[in-house]
């Protein structure tokens, strides 16, 4: 029997604090407003999208949305993009992933405004990310399991954690925010040998590669705390995660189930960052 981590309480404290917040913004004038950014279909990227419009409108944060074909022309996009950016009335920009080949990932994270990038993609922010404070923008996601992680009291100082997936949203920075904390972190990938030797030494297991049902009652240590990032669009028009919880749950200590888990902490932390953007340089 294990603690099933709830996503969707911690999305509710997170979301009273951010109405209050936004209703002070407003009463001084300020209307929070974010921009989404998103090229193509990709069901994780939509899915994000939507909820995250969802949870922005519910704190009065104001959005807008600019969707781009996949093939649309890099020219236009990048003209786009740089009036995006110089917007005074738009606080935080979320250019959702994966992106197409064709624009270029380095050029678009070199010219986000770092002061609107809430999603912590440029260079300067993925720098913060090696000696983080609470008042940088560093990856959402990451930060959602630091937040899950902080609300059940799981200390990783001194622990085994495994992250499985070294995406640049979620992996590498997620193990920077653990090491931070005092974790001996590994990072397990697409060329790792031998993922399941790794991951049965975990005390904390991360997984985020999108890949439905990739961890089993095999790959975990009993009494291990499981947090489950991965979120698959399946044909069935289902989320699935990377963990196969039936099987997992009984020998976890902690483990969160998807949906329910940390995609319902992210929207609303990225409601919160746009909130916060939005009150710098605001007197009192
Ligand atoms: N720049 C960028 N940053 C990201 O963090 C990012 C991205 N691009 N591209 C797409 C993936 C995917 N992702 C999700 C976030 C929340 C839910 C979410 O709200 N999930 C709900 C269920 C939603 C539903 O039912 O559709 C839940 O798990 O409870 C899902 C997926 C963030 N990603």
């Amino acid at each position: 029997m294990s603690i099933i981590m709830n996503g969707k309480e911690i999305a509710q404290e997170i979301h009273a604090s951010n109405l209050e917040q936004v209703e002070r913004l407003i009463e001084q004038g300020i209307q929070p407003k974010m921009a989404f950014i998103r090229v193509g279909d990709d069901p994780a990227s939509k899915g994000y999208h939507r909820s995250a419009i969802k949870k922005a409108e519910n704190n009065n944060i104001e959005c807008d949305s600019f969707v781009y074909p996949a093939d649309v022309d890099a020219d236009e996009f990048f003209k786009d993009y740089a009036k995006i950016n110089e917007r005074s009335d738009i606080h935080g920009i979320l250019v959702l992933r994966p992106l197409p080949e064709h624009l270029s990932y380095e050029k678009i994270s070199q010219e986000i405004d770092p002061d609107k990038d809430v999603d912590g993609m440029s260079p300067f922010n993925i720098g913060k990310t090696f000696a983080p404070k609470p008042t940088d923008f560093v990856p959402i996601t990451p930060m959602s399991v630091m937040r899950m992680l902080e609300h059940y009291e799981i200390n990783v100082k001194g622990k085994e954690v495994v992250v499985v997936g070294h995406s640049l949203v979620v992996g590498r920075p997620l193990s920077m925010l653990l090491v931070d904390k005092g974790a001996t972190v590994t990072i397990c990938h697409i060329d790792t040998k031998d993922t399941k030797a790794h991951t049965q030494k975990a005390d904390v297991l991360v997984t985020a590669t999108g890949k439905k049902w990739l961890i089993t009652k095999d790959h975990v240590k009993e009494g291990a705390v499981v947090v489950d990032v991965g979120t698959s669009y399946e044909v069935d028009g289902k989320v699935y995660g990377d963990v196969f919880f039936d099987e997992v749950e009984p020998i976890a200590s902690y483990i969160n189930p998807v949906p329910g888990g940390i995609g319902s902490i992210t929207s609303e932390i990225l409601s919160e960052r746009v909130i916060y953007s939005a009150s710098k340089g605001v007197e009192g």
